[in-house]
C-alpha cells in the first residue's frame, strides 16, 4: 500500500532519514515513535506525498510518487485521510461544514444522515452546529478524524494526534483509531507517547517502527 526502497530526506543539510526500506501492507496498524525532531512528521509527509524522497523511491497505491502529476497527486491523496497534529479548522463554519469540506472540495456529497452517523462516532453528535473555537482540544481532535475519513480512505495518517489531550481522551481516540483499523483501513499514527502504544497493543496488532540514527526500523517487542 505505502512502500519505501532506501529513502532519504534532507531538508538540505545533512540527511533527515537515510536508507529507509519498508511497507505499510493493507489493513496493518503502524505506530511510528522516535526522539522529538527525529523525522517523525517528515515520514508521514513522505507517506502522502507532501514531500519527495531526496533519494530512493516511495510507492503509494503501486505508483512511484516522483512520476506522478499534480491530478494524479490529488487523486491518490483523496484515498488518504491525514490527521495533521495541529487540526486547523474554518473558524467562521461549523464543525459539520468543516468536516465535509474534502468532500465539498472534490464536488462530492453526503446524505445528512451519513454525517449524523459520522459525527455520532466521533462523539460529536451534539455539536454539528458549534464553531470550531468553541470546541476543546479532544473534541477538534476527533473533528480532526471525522474529516480526515469523511472521504472513505483506505489509509489513514495521524500525527501525534493524542498531543494535547488527556490520558481519558487520548484512549478515546485510540478507540477511534482501532476501529477504523478493524473496518480494514490501514493505520499509521505517529507518537511519542509509549503509554498509549502499550495500550493499543492490547487491542489490535500493532507494530511499531522506531526512528533512531536517521533509520526508521521495526521495534522488537519489549515496549
Ligand atoms: N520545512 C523544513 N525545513 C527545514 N527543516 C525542517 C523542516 N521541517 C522540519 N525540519 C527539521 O527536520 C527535523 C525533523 O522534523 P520533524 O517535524 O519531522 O520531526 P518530528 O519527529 O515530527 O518532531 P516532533 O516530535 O517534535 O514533532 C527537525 O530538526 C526540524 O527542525
Amino acid at each position: 500500500m505505502i512502500a519505501f526502497d532506501n529513502v532519504a530526506y534532507s531538508y538540505g543539510g545533512g540527511e533527515l532519514l537515510s536508507d529507509v526500506s519498508l511497507r505499510l501492507t493493507p489493513g496493518s496498524f503502524h505506530f511510528l515513535t522516535g526522539p522529538s525532531g527525529a523525522g517523525k512528521s517528515t515520514f508521514l509527509k513522505l507517506c502522502y506525498a507532501e514531500l519527495l524522497p531526496t533519494a530512493g523511491r516511495v510507492t503509494i497505491f503501486d505508483r512511484e510518487v516522483r512520476g506522478l502529476d499534480r491530478d494524479e497527486v490529488a487523486r491518490m491523496r483523496r484515498r488518504m485521510g491525514v490527521v495533521h497534529q495541529d487540526c486547523q479548522f474554518l473558524d467562521h463554519l461549523p464543525i459539520a461544514a468543516n468536516v465535509t469540506l474534502p468532500l465539498a472540495v472534490s464536488g462530492r456529497d453526503t446524505s445528512a444522515q451519513d454525517l449524523a452517523d459520522l459525527l455520532a462516532w466521533v462523539g460529536l453528535g451534539q455539536l454539528a452546529d458549534a464553531l470550531p473555537p468553541s470546541l476543546s482540544g479532544g473534541e477538534r481532535q476527533r473533528a480532526a478524524v471525522a474529516r480526515a475519513i469523511i472521504m472513505s480512505p483506505d489509509v489513514v495518517l495521524a500525527d501525534e494526534p493524542t498531543g494535547n489531550l488527556d490520558w481519558d481522551m487520548s484512549l478515546r481516540l485510540l478507540r477511534l483509531l482501532v476501529e477504523l483499523n478493524r473496518m480494514g483501513k490501514t493505520i499509521l499514527v505517529a507518537t511519542h507517547d509509549l503509554n498509549l502504544i502499550r495500550n493499543a497493543k492490547q487491542q489490535v496488532a500493532a507494530r511499531v517502527l522506531r526512528i533512531s540514527n536517521r533509520r526508521v526500523q521495526l521495534a522488537g517487542a519489549d515496549l
